[in-house]
């Protein structure tokens, strides 16, 4: 068994306040025996609209938000799964940024990028006013399942969670797939899910993926209102290959995105037990034959 953490902030524009409410989850985290934290998408910023949004970002290799995360790993010797945004390469020096990334990042208790682990989201959100379209350029492929201390991880980002091809793709692969023998026993997402459709399917979707890939679903959530225009539905959760919900944190309590009990910031702790998976498995084999 090995214990991973949860951590569910609220983002803003501004950088340093994330990075700080990061940094004292990554404290908390370690504090109680994690392995692993998993953060939510987005954790750098959540920005008031697609203008902000672009000129808030900054290349990865330079990301202050990127560095202060990897300084705290290292100081508290835990791994840390985090969405963040990148600059999209090949522009002339100078110039305003035109598209994004939504990028996971697995950063390793050695306060390390696992380069081989970075993953960009593949579906982008258009949903009422939100169109993500505008801003982020869609990722182009999977990211092999990747070793961590709690398992082996599949990352996928929020929106993807619609789109349970990608899951099973990566936990449970076909024998020509290049990981057929590695599949993933973990698949995260970090969210920042509306309130509406958080509302209507998060749950659901969440349970449905854990059930059909027979595998724990890690997905840290924003939390409550980002600001005037944006709030997010919160309530992360982990649930196990069986489909049980281990963890539940608190969720916004009203139409206008106020967090329960004002809680913005939030760390929970599980158990993950990979025999528990493999016996799963084993007693329903779920091989595909398409
Ligand atoms: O805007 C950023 O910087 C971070 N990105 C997000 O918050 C993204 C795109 S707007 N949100 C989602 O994918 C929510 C999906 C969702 O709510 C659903 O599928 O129902």
């Amino acid at each position: 068994m090995a214990i991973a953490a949860v951590g569910q902030i609220c983002a803003t524009g501004s950088i340093t306040a994330n990075l700080n409410q990061c940094v004292r989850l990554v404290a908390k985290a370690a504090l109680g025996g994690a392995q692993v934290l998993f953060l939510p998408e987005a954790s750098d910023y959540i920005a008031v609209n697609a203008r902000a949004s672009l000129d808030l970002a900054v290349p990865q290799t330079s990301s202050p938000f990127v560095q202060g995360l990897r300084a705290a790993a290292k100081a508290h010797s835990i791994a840390v799964h985090v969405g963040i945004h990148d600059t999209v390469v090949g522009q002339e020096a100078g110039q305003p940024v035109d598209k994004i990334l939504n990028r996971a990042l697995y950063i390793n208790a050695d306060g390390i990028i696992e380069d081989a682990a970075t993953y960009d989201k593949l579906h982008v959100f258009d949903y009422g006013t939100l169109r993500e379209s505008a801003t982020v350029q869609p990722g182009t492929r999977f990211t092999p399942p990747f070793d961590s201390p709690v398992g082996r991880i599949g990352s996928l980002i929020c929106f993807d969670l619609r789109f349970p091809e990608t899951a099973l793709a990566l936990a449970q692969p076909g024998r020509s797939s290049p990981w057929a023998t590695r599949p993933a026993q973990i698949i995260t997402y970090p969210s920042a899910f509306t309130l509406r459709t958080g509302e209507a399917h998060w749950e659901t979707l969440l349970r449905a993926r854990a059930i059909e890939t027979q595998s724990y679903i890690v997905a840290a959530a924003q939390v409550g209102r980002h600001n005037e225009k944006r709030a997010s539905y919160g309530r992360s959760m982990v649930v196990d290959p069986w489909g049980k919900v281990l963890l539940c944190l608190k969720g916004v309590a009203d139409a206008e995105g106020n967090a329960e009990d004002g809680a913005v910031e939030e760390v929970g702790f599980v158990d993950i037990d990979l025999d528990e998976l493999e016996r799963v498995r084993r007693e329903m084999p779920l091989q595909r034959r398409t």
